[in-house]
């Protein structure tokens, strides 16, 4: 690309072989970084952001959302986005006013860049990667979802400890883990909430030992809603693969196992976190809500593959096998599982390719021909374990980020939202280039009960973020609201969230809110009522009912075993709080630097 300017002593390249070399502060010059993937690493307030059409009055709280944005050039020139730190955005609405806030996560990853003023993790989910001063830190980004728990935002990635932030000022509060009783070293990204209960049903996958040893351990755990931890119970899988969303009903879980799998001694020689399995089975893991036993886990298998057309009766033909989101969930009349998701037919993760190469890589091109539709499955949980099972129904849509009035979730409900692809409307290639994140050109609204598809294109410039669902004020009808998502303007590299009627997505949006600079493609996010923020507020106050929320006092206890073992020397007591000095002075006293 042309440069605006010419440098006098042009400065040697930031990456020489695909490793960071020098101090400098240049990203890598792929796909990941550059045009609408450039880190844009804004902390900001924008106080009365513009908007077109008129903001539902009626909508009082705020849309919370997080995406991954590198503080810090990677290590890895080939680095990928998940591996960014989290980046969180509020945008809080108000009588018809909007305000924008956003900040990092302060996680123990993020604070030791920061001190050293340079990236010291290496690969995405790998440590062996990393810069030795980093030896024993908690690594997670926390830049998958951000979710509002009893007062606190959690901040959450798969890989690690959630990281708590206050929802006002989007300060760091610091590691959680729910007052010491969550204890594994990975979390989900995805806990379900129940409607009815005011419960938090969580789990960790590869959450046996240090998070990173490819260990078929799976931890489910229940928090009450007054934050005691009320169930606990450890489950093997039958290899260690991605779990990344989970289903809940009434009374069980369910966990979609993708054939992406992890392999230590890939990581040990400095590989990828995953590798797409081609020949193995798409698996649901169902364990029961209520005092789980580990024999108690039935695992269902799929065909990662075509399914014949009668299954999937006058939709269309799909290939499938690699999980995306979950809709809904629930049990029916015969106490069947009714468990919705988009299911891709091929590796999405295209930067995760299989061991055994294949005789064409996969590539973004590749990705963008993905076809994700939604399935319907019924599970009988009282089938033995590791039947093979197919799916019930497919809505016959392509896309991805479905989202449901979480006030229906564990019952029988009707409506969802997503993003969608529709390849048949103009795209301009020329100006926006390949689109980032995917062609997610249509925001749709479908119907289970009817069968309905209610769409809006973006037009040819512009694709959509996952959506939110918003209650209208008083209405406690299933889908009476209003739709939120965020617009990515690809050619002019700026973003808008779109408000809509959530049933009358044709229509087109009622009011826009614009923003004056780009966000990243950000991952998940929700919104929360300005009356409950305020309700905790009270609670959590210094003397309150409940009180401040207490960060993590002790390190996790793959970190102690890891001290005791004499590989890492820091105080026992202070790593999960350690800045980059603290972890550099811990790490020098192991190597005798
Ligand atoms: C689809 C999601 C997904 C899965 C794993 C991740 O680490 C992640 O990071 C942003 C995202
Ligand atoms: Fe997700």
């Amino acid at each position: 690309m042309a440069h605006i300017f010419s440098l006098a002593a042009p400065p040697p390249p930031a990456y020489h072989e695909g490793n960071h070399s020098g101090d400098q502060v240049k990203f890598p010059d792929t796909g990941f970084f550059q045009g609408f993937n450039k880190p844009s690493r804004l902390e900001a307030d924008i106080f009365e952001c513009e908007t077109s059409g008129t903001i539902p009055k009626d909508i009082n709280g705020t849309f919370y959302r997080v995406q991954p944005d590198h503080q810090f050039p990677p290590l890895f020139e080939e680095d990928i986005h998940f591996n960014g730190d989290g980046s969180v955005s509020a945008f809080k609405f108000e009588n018809g006013h909007v305000d924008f806030k956003q900040r990092f996560v302060h996680t123990d990853r993020f604070k030791a860049e920061r001190s050293a003023r340079k990236a010291l993790l290496g690969k995405y989910r790998n440590p062996y990667t990393d810069n030795e001063m980093v030896k024993g830190i908690i690594r997670t980004a926390s830049n998958t979802n951000i979710i509002f728990w009893r007062g606190v935002l959690l901040a959450t990635k798969e890989d690690g400890p959630p990281f708590a932030m206050d929802p006002t000022t989007l300060e760091t509060i610091g590691r959680y883990d729910f007052d010491g009783q969550v204890l594994a070293p990975t979390f989900t990204a995805h806990p379900k909430f129940d409607p009815d209960t005011g419960e938090m049903v969580c789990f960790g996958y590869e959450a046996g030992g240090n998070g990173h040893d490819a260990s078929c351990d799976i931890v489910v755990y229940t928090i009450d809603e007054d934050g005691k931890k009320t169930e606990e119970c450890w489950y093997k899988a039958p290899f260690c693969g991605m779990i990344h969303d989970c289903a809940l009903t009434k009374n069980y879980l369910i966990l979609p196992l993708t054939p992406i799998k992890v392999n230590e001694e890939r990581l040990k020689k400095g590989g990828n976190k995953f590798a797409w399995d081609p020949n193995e089975d798409q698996w649901y893991g169902i364990v029961p809500r209520r005092n789980g036993k580990p024999e108690d886990i039935v695992w269902l298998r799929a065909d990662n593959g075509t399914y014949p057309q009668n299954l999937i009766s006058k939709f269309s033909l799909t290939h499938a096998g690699f999980h995306g989101h979950v809709a809904g969930s629930y049990e029916d009349s015969n106490g069947h599982i009714v468990c919705d998701l988009t299911v891709a037919s091929d590796n999405v993760f295209f930067f995760f390719p299989p061991d055994t190469p294949t005789p064409t890589p996969s590539t973004l091109l590749q990705r963008n021909k993905l076809v994700s539709d939604t399935y319907r499955w019924v599970f009988d949980p009282k089938t033995p374990t590791h039947t093979r099972v197919q799916p019930a129904r497919t809505y016959g849509i392509n896309g991805e980020f479905s989202r449901i009035d979480d006030r229906v979730l564990t019952k029988k409900y009707n409506h969802f939202w997503q993003c969608n692809i529709d390849a048949s409307k103009p795209y301009n290639f020329a100006k926006c280039g390949p689109p980032a994140g995917g062609l997610f050109n249509v925001i749709g609204h479908y119907e289970w009960d009817t069968g309905r598809k209610d769409t809006w294109w973006a037009g040819p410039t512009c694709t959509f973020q996952e959506p939110i669902f918003v209650p209208r004020e008083g209405s406690t009808v299933e889908g009476e609201g209003y739709l939120m998502a965020l617009l990515n303007h690809l050619d002019v590299l700026r973003n808008d969230i779109l408000i809509f009627d959530a049933q009358n997505l044709a229509q087109g949006p009622l009011a826009a809110v614009h923003l004056p600079v780009k966000l990243r493609l950000g991952l998940h996010g929700n919104f929360i009522e300005k009356r409950e923020v305020d309700e905790w507020k009270e609670r959590r106050r210094e003397g309150g009912e409940v009180g401040p929320a207490v960060p993590a006092r002790e390190a996790l206890p793959w970190q102690k075993r890891m001290a005791e073992r004499g590989e890492f020397k820091g105080e026992e007591g202070k790593l999960n709080q350690m800045t980059g000095k603290e972890v550099a002075k811990a790490a020098n006293g192991v190597n005798g630097h």
